[in-house]
């Protein structure tokens, strides 16, 4: 049995700490809200974020931080990608041992482009731990708390820190694989967000299973265009945080980016949409950064470049499926094979 701090008290945050506390660990649910902890540990509900769950009476409620992290063995980060960099600056006011740090975040940063392991690594005091783990794949937080079945990653280049992240979290419902590729499982829990903003708007737009399947199916070709570069395995991505998470993504109203992407298709503003949701749509600022990215390094990113155009209202969504379709003809997976084909002759 561990100790364990889940830092941040959403929907997936909550999810998390409720797999552990079905695994018998010691586990405190920290909320930077003290309205919500109070509300928490009185009707023993997430009301805002899992409305229907009954929260398990072993689940610990903390709103001050130090407590929460007190002798804790690891600590599971799943906050909004923009909160990482604030958490950890607070972590290193209050931590004073070193801890298994996880996450369980999907995003890339505008203007630094980091996925969220860098950006921990840049913030977190270096004493405080030894390597960051990743814990992604295709997994609603609506259906882990109801215990369906669910599969994921844990990733890091610290081999024996991902095995414990799988030990910590794996049960009959939960099943967790291993994986090295930090940079794929990120990436791919990441970029998946801006293809489901993509099958949202073309839901919304009205069309169907076929131009689904094509921003699936191209998307991951995008998607793995650019993480090849950055140093990803390429198999990653007909995996769980590849093909996986884009499946879960893409085709269930659960995703906060596939309703997001739905009403902006149905021609509803951008503000609007965002006010009415209430929780975070991660696919918004990965765009920006990804489309930053992509016109940096000139990596051919049609789909992203497109769907960035719907966001800031450059270009219509009919516009952007006329001129994806309308395209310079190419072959499928020339591009992809020669990037490693180059990877191997160096
Ligand atoms: N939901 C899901 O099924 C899954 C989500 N993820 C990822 O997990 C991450 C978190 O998502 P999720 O839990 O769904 O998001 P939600 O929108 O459900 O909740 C976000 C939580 O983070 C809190 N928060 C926001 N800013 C801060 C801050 N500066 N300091 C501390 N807490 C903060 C919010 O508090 P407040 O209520 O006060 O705003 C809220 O409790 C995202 O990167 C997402 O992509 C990954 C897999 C599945
Ligand atoms: O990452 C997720 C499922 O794997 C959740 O996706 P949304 O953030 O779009 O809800």
């Amino acid at each position: 049995m561990s100790k364990v701090a889940v830092l941040g008290a959403g929907s997936w945050g909550t999810a998390l700490a409720m797999v552990l506390c079905d695994n018998h660990h010691n586990v405190r649910l920290w909320t930077h809200n003290p309205d919500q902890k109070k509300a928490m540990e009185l009707e023993r509900k997430n009301k805002k974020y899992l409305p229907d769950i009954e929260l398990p009476t072993s689940l610990a409620i903390y709103d001050d931080l130090s407590q929460a992290i007190e002798q804790v063995e690891a600590i599971v980060l799943v906050v909004p990608t923009k909160a990482i960099r604030e958490i950890c600056q607070k972590l290193n006011h209050v931590l004073d041992h070193k801890v298994v740090i996880i996450h369980g975040s999907k995003g890339i940063e505008p203007d630094s482009h980091y996925r969220i392991s860098q950006m921990i690594k840049e913030e977190l005091s270096q004493s405080l731990y030894d390597d960051v783990v990743a814990l992604s794949g295709p997994s609603h937080a609506e259906e882990v708390s109801v215990k369906h079945p669910t599969t994921l990653t844990a990733a890091s280049e610290n081999g024996e820190l991902a095995a414990f992240t799988q030990d910590l979290f794996i049960n009959q419902y939960f099943r967790v694989y291993t994986s090295k590729d930090i940079i794929g499982v990120e990436l791919g829990g990441a970029l998946k967000n801006i293809i489901a903003l993509g099958a949202g708007i073309s839901d919304g737009l009205g069309y169907g299973d076929n131009a689904k399947a094509a921003l699936i199916t191209r998307g991951l070709a995008e998607i793995s265009r650019l993480a090849t570069i950055k140093g990803a395995n390429p198999l990653t991505f007909i995996g769980l945080s590849g093909v996986g998470d884009l499946i879960v993504t893409c085709t269930s109203a659960h995703s906060r980016n596939w309703r997001a992407g739905n009403m902006l298709g149905k021609g509803i503003p951008l503000h609007e949409i965002l006010s009415k949701m209430g929780m975070i749509v991660e696919g918004i600022r990965t765009t920006e950064a990804v489309y930053q990215l992509a016109k940096k390094e000139n990596i051919e990113m049609p789909i992203t470049t497109g769907i960035y155009d719907v966001i800031y209202e450059i270009r219509s969504p009919k516009e952007v499926v006329d001129d994806l379709m309308t395209r310079n003809r190419t072959n499928e997976v020339d591009d992809i094979s020669s990037l490693l084909l180059n990877r191997y002759m160096d």
